[in-house]
């Protein structure tokens, strides 16, 4: 395990931020960190880079106490924040430099690091602007070369894409997945489910503290759904195609009502394409078709009453 957090718990004063949190992160992972607003992810992640004191419970990075080997483990991570952290009086590779002599790299290592950083992030070009000449994607993206510079083995990413446009976005989820195959464990925390389902291996969902549910996206997804469900819009339905539908192998049900049809089926028996030639081959045609597909937004809601994003 490159990460063990054992029964963690936060308070701000009376306030419990992390109610007994554990949660253990393999190498190699893309792993997500997915809650809403004020769930306590951040509060996770300050405690797992030793910038916020815990109350109790137990970390463990590559393996070792975080308490008893900080400076140690903390050289082998990269943390892009929340809050964008630049020197806005230096230029773009500036700020890489000084990243980078951080982490203490030096002479053409040194270099060499900074332009293979900026260019991961698609900025060398504008290497010698400020921060401040750059949109708020490209800062974000300026964060995450200063994060990487030293090739971390632990890439922890709180909420990178919070405020940013579409292209910045893309680039940001494309490079998270290059690092991953370069080598390191990824943290990715997000209250965009769909960035999470794109790129995580596995997830944990946290809630006002509290760990609700891990697993893979299709471990999470099974937990709200045993059943798939084909809606159509059609054009004359008849008697005989209801019949033949409920006879396809994983068909549990079949419901018309005027040009509407709702065939429910085994989760994965993949028969969608069965049911369609039934159809078709009985001169019906289909004006309209969906398949629900159950979503970690689903996941949320059923576990907690509530949207992700209220
Ligand atoms: N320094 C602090 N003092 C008091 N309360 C805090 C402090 N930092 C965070 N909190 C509270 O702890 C809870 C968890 O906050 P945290 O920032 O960890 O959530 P989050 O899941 O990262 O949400 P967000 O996406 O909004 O950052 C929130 O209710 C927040 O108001």
């Amino acid at each position: 395990m490159i990460l063990e957090i054992k029964n963690l718990v936060k308070r701000y004063g009376e306030f419990l931020a992390v109610d007994n949190a554990s949660l253990a992160i393999k190498e190699g992972q893309i792993f997500g960190l997915l809650g809403p607003n004020g769930a306590g992810k951040t509060t996770t992640i300050n405690t797992i880079i030793g910038l916020s004191k815990i109350d109790s419970g137990e970390i463990k990075v590559f393996g070792k106490e975080l308490w008893a080997n900080e400076m140690e483990i903390k050289a082998q991570i990269g943390v892009v924040p929340q809050d964008i952290a630049l020197f806005w009086d230096l230029k773009a590779y500036e700020n890489v430099t000084f990243f980078g002599r951080l982490y203490g790299l030096k002479g053409e290592t040194l270099k060499n690091s900074v332009k293979e950083a900026l260019e991961f992030t698609g900025l060398w070009d504008r290497r010698k602007d400020y921060p401040k000449q750059y949109s708020g994607g490209m800062r974000r993206r300026l964060n995450i070369a200063c994060a990487i510079v030293h090739k971390p083995k632990l890439i922890i990413m709180d909420e990178p894409t919070v405020g940013i446009d579409p292209q910045s976005r893309k680039h940001i989820l494309n490079s998270v997945k290059k690092l991953n195959q370069r080598g390191s464990t990824v943290i990715y925390t997000s209250h965009y489910m769909e960035e999470i389902e794109e790129i995580c291996d596995e997830i944990v969902i946290m809630d006002k503290g509290k760990i609700i549910a891990r697993g893979t996206n299709e471990e999470l997804k099974a937990l709200i759904s045993t059943e798939d469900k084909i809606t159509m819009e059609l054009s004359g339905i008849n008697y005989t195609v209801v019949e033949n539908i409920k006879k396809i192998p994983g068909v549990k049900d079949c419901v018309v009502d005027e040009n509407s049809m709702e065939v429910i089926s085994n989760k994965n028996s993949k028969n969608l394409g069965t049911i369609i030639d039934v159809i078709v081959n009985n001169g019906i045609d289909i004006n309209k078709i969906n398949v629900d597909k159950p979503t970690l937004e689903g996941v949320f809601l059923t576990l907690t009453g509530r949207k992700l994003r209220d």
